[in-house]
């Protein structure tokens, strides 16, 4: 007789969606962008999905996974996690790059679990502390359109330019105007300190008492980071990587007069003790898709409470299964101090989930309340997305490359400045 908490199969699927031209310290996003939905079907029929970043080495090591959790009960997490970072070790030595790939099929089993229960996710966290999870408005320096490159025509979008202070200020009206965000954060690092530092006092002005953020991605040196730290004293709630590794950001932390974020220099767990001894960072912006997944993130959350360290939340492209996880988890932790970042609001035109659920309002989304992730997959959306990564030859994330095809001799320099 069949079992049916056994997983049958997971089915792994590639995608490619839309993705305006944001700018970063890296260069700029194409047209297209990556993620990998996952279902995990159960032998008796009962789909739990999974949302993970794209590319093909994300690709093959979920691949991978598929291979080693059929047969396997979906309740047993730890056993499922525990097979996957087995399979992947001898290819892949970085824990935190296993890590990728065992978040993805966490959050689908517990979305399957949670189908099966008849409970959402954040019930399998422990409960939730709140109904309603804060985003923060995640603004980008960007160009009107795509250029028309290679024979294809320009592709535009509707929230225009945004390539100085009042070009920010107006992106920050649309997205509040549209989503209702109480809180800002600025992707730095693409012009010269001083321009972004007037971008951010521009924000203050335009909403005042209303939590601004910087984000450069470790495009400034110490001294840069210091300077620009003493500029916005009284201004930032947390400036965010604004340099590179725990000594670097120890550095700037002695002197800077608010807290420092990261999401690039304190990964893992074992950049917990040197970060913390050095005091390099005083917010850890978590992501449930590297740091081992929900459960881990919960704990993560713990581990923050002990020592001191308020907590944030990190977002790359991505769609709506990673929204459910990301607001089932921050309900379920008492901890979380700042408003989620998202880039949902980027992407969200072509979502792989049923509208309906995940809607913003006053900047919050609703914890769903269904059972499991509360989302349902809408599976035209998916397979056109699947036939547009198929079509698209694009295999990864090339945000230097793709700027160079406008300006030949851009340099990706870190620190820039
Ligand atoms: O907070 C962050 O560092 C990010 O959101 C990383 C992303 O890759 C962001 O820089 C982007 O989408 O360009
Ligand atoms: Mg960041």
């Amino acid at each position: 007789m069949s079992d049916p908490t056994r997983i049958k199969e997971l089915i792994v699927t590639p995608i490619a969606f839309r993705d305006p031209p944001l700018l970063n310290s890296n260069g700029v996003h194409e047209p297209l962008t990556l993620r990998i939905i996952l279902q995990l079907v159960l032998e008796d029929g009962t789909v739990g999905l999974g949302e993970s970043p794209g590319g093909m080495a994300r690709l093959e090591r979920l691949e991978a996974a598929a291979k080693v959790v059929a047969g396997m009960d979906v309740f047993d997490t730890t056993a499922v996690g525990a097979a996957i970072d087995a399979a992947l070790l001898p290819t892949v030595p970085s824990s935190h790059e296993r890590g990728w790939t065992t978040s993805a099929v966490e959050v689908a089993c517990l979305d399957a679990q949670g189908k099966l229960l008849g409970r959402p996710v954040s019930d399998l966290l422990g409960g939730t502390v709140r109904d309603s999870v804060p985003f923060a408005a995640y603004l980008f320096y960007k160009w009107a359109e795509h250029p028309a490159l290679d024979g294809r025509a320009a592709v535009g979008d509707d929230w225009g330019e945004a390539l100085d202070p009042a070009g920010i200020v107006e992106q920050a009206r649309l997205m509040q105007e549209r989503y209702g965000f109480r809180s800002f954060k600025l992707k730095g690092g693409v012009f010269p300190p001083d321009e972004e530092i007037a971008a951010i006092k521009a924000l203050a002005e335009a909403f005042p008492g209303q939590p601004l953020r910087l984000d450069p991605n470790t495009a400034w040196t110490v001294e840069t980071s210091r300077y620009v730290a003493r500029e916005l004293d009284g201004v930032l709630e947390y400036l965010e990587d604004p340099t590179k590794g725990i000594e670097g950001m120890a550095a700037v932390a002695k002197d800077a007069p608010m807290p420092l974020g990261t999401n690039m220099c304190v990964i893992a767990w074992e950049h917990l003790r040197p970060a913390i001894e050095q005091n390099a960072i005083q917010v850890l912006l978590t992501d449930h898709h590297y740091w081992g997944g929900l459960r881990r993130t919960r704990e993560l959350a713990a581990v923050c409470e002990a020592f001191g360290l308020a907590l944030s939340m990190h977002s790359n492209s991505h769609l709506g299964i990673s929204l459910a996880a990301m607001t089932h988890v921050a309900a379920a932790i008492p901890n979380l101090d700042h408003s989620c970042d998202t880039h949902y609001p980027w992407n969200s035109a072509d979502d792989v989930v049923l509208p309906g659920v995940l809607e913003f309002r006053d900047g919050e989304v609703k914890v769903p309340t269904g059972p499991g992730l509360g989302v349902e997959l809408d599976h035209e959306a998916l397979d056109r997305l699947h036939r547009l990564y198929l079509d698209s030859g694009v295999r990864s994330r090339d945000d230097t490359g793709y700027m160079r095809r406008f300006q030949p001799d851009y340099e990706l320099r870190l620190p820039r400045w």
